[in-house]
């Protein structure tokens, strides 16, 4: 394959030599061959917010007859044609274990020119990311363990390019930002109605979460079955007005779990929700032995036995993929100023602007644009108790 494009490149050279420029004609050329060129890697890395690549440039190929540009400091030919596409489900340390699009599995290292990008040597490939791979296994040795149907045989590959990344998830540590998933679609806010009983304020954090990386939430209500539905009447209405959806759920019984279903289709959706609320439960009741997987993940991760591994993606049966992800489970919330809060609940959003001070935290201020919309009924006052519960306990100095 190579080699024919090699030799398609000479005579596509031969033909136009002394008629265009060595730039136009590698342009001319890539047009004609439909390759994908480094200009993606160089927009891949600025939308994940990773190195400068501007100033170096080269061009697509393999062929080791290409002249690069003078000023190159690094190869970063890709030759798109024989890359394979698929998604990275975990991170062990440089080894990533890609699916690709035909369901096979690949235990990949990464380009050393991809890890030289990013600023932080961590998280350059995190679990959700969409990549272009190389198959580095004898020929067919990828076959034999799809075949084999056995998860733990996989063929070996390089992961050449990332996709540009949307709905990233960060956590910071010692003031660095690190990418622990990427791609997620959607966040599944999972509470239960009874045992334990619902948490507005813990649903109210969850959405807060949502909103800054935002990723599109759905608050599922599980163990339905458990109450009468008419109680959560009021408090989901009050969701619902602002804007979010509310899906009640019971494992047990069944209720709304094919829309469930078809909602984690064709989406890669992180799961929050505190211990015990049916976690488990909806996913072996959507695709059995898939709690299992998740849960299993989270307690190895707890254990720390997997310090590098950030989070995992689980892909499901029937299309789309869920997270697992620690630290979206347990709930902590970081990176946020006491300041942005407000302008992260949608319900409390309009009235920012309104108040008297730019730097209003709405809690003790006269005459605050926020507070008179409580008063008056246009902000639910539960909501806003949230709000004020999150700044004074977590975010403000005691
Ligand atoms: N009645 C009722 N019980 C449920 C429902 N969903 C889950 N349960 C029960 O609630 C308990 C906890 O469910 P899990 O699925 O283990 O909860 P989890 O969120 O995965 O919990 P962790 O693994 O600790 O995070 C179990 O005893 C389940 O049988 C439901 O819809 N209705
Ligand atoms: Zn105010």
């Amino acid at each position: 394959m190579a080699k024919k494009k090699g030799k398609m490149r000479a005579e596509f050279r031969k033909k136009h030599q002394g008629r265009v420029r060595d730039a136009d004609l590698t342009r001319q050329f890539r047009q004609r061959d439909h390759e994908h060129t480094i200009e993606d890697v160089v927009q891949a890395e600025r939308l994940s917010g990773k190195g400068d690549l501007t100033r170096k440039r080269t061009v697509a190929g393999s062929q080791r007859d290409e002249e690069d540009d003078g000023g190159l400091q690094v190869d970063l030919k890709v030759d798109q044609t024989s890359l394979i596409h698929g998604r990275v489900l975990s991170v062990h340390g440089w080894q990533s274990k890609v699916l690709s699009d035909d369901g096979r599995l690949y235990a990949c290292a990464t380009r050393q020119v991809l890890k030289s990008l990013a600023t932080d040597q961590r998280g350059v490939v995190v679990a959700g990311d969409r990549v272009w791979f190389r198959s580095q296994s004898r020929e067919g040795a990828s076959i034999r363990a799809a075949e084999r149907a056995d998860e733990t045989v996989v063929a070996d590959g390089m992961i050449e390019r990332i996709e540009p990344r949307h709905g990233i998830i960060c956590r910071t540590s010692r003031g660095k930002q690190h990418v622990i998933a990427a791609n997620v679609d959607a966040m599944l806010i999972i509470a239960s109605a009874a045992e334990p009983g619902i948490k507005p304020a813990l649903i109210d954090r969850m959405l807060l979460t949502a909103e800054q990386y935002r990723i599109e939430p759905v608050v599922v209500i599980n163990k339905i079955d458990l109450v009468d539905a008419l109680s959560l009447q009021a408090m989901i209405g009050v969701y619902a007005s602002i804007g979010y959806r509310v899906l009640p759920t019971s494992a047990s019984s069944g209720q709304n779990l094919s829309y469930l279903r078809a909602f984690l289709q064709d989406r890669q959706t992180a799961l929050a929700g505190q211990s015990g609320v049916g976690k488990s439960s909806l996913l072996n009741a959507i695709q059995p032995g898939l709690g299992l997987a998740v849960s299993h993940v989270s307690s190895e991760n707890q254990k720390g036995r997997h310090t590098t591994t950030a989070s995992k993606l689980i892909p499901l049966a029937g299309g789309g993929a869920v997270f697992d992800t620690p630290g979206i489970r347990q709930f902590q919330l970081w990176d946020i100023e006491a300041t942005e809060v407000a302008g992260l609940m949608p319900d409390l959003r309009p009235y920012v602007s309104l108040c008297r001070y730019p730097d209003c935290l709405h809690l003790h201020e006269d005459d605050c644009a926020v507070k008179n919309a409580v008063a008056d009924g246009r902000i639910d006052a539960r909501r806003y108790d949230s709000y004020c519960h999150l700044l004074e306990d977590d975010l403000l100095p005691q």
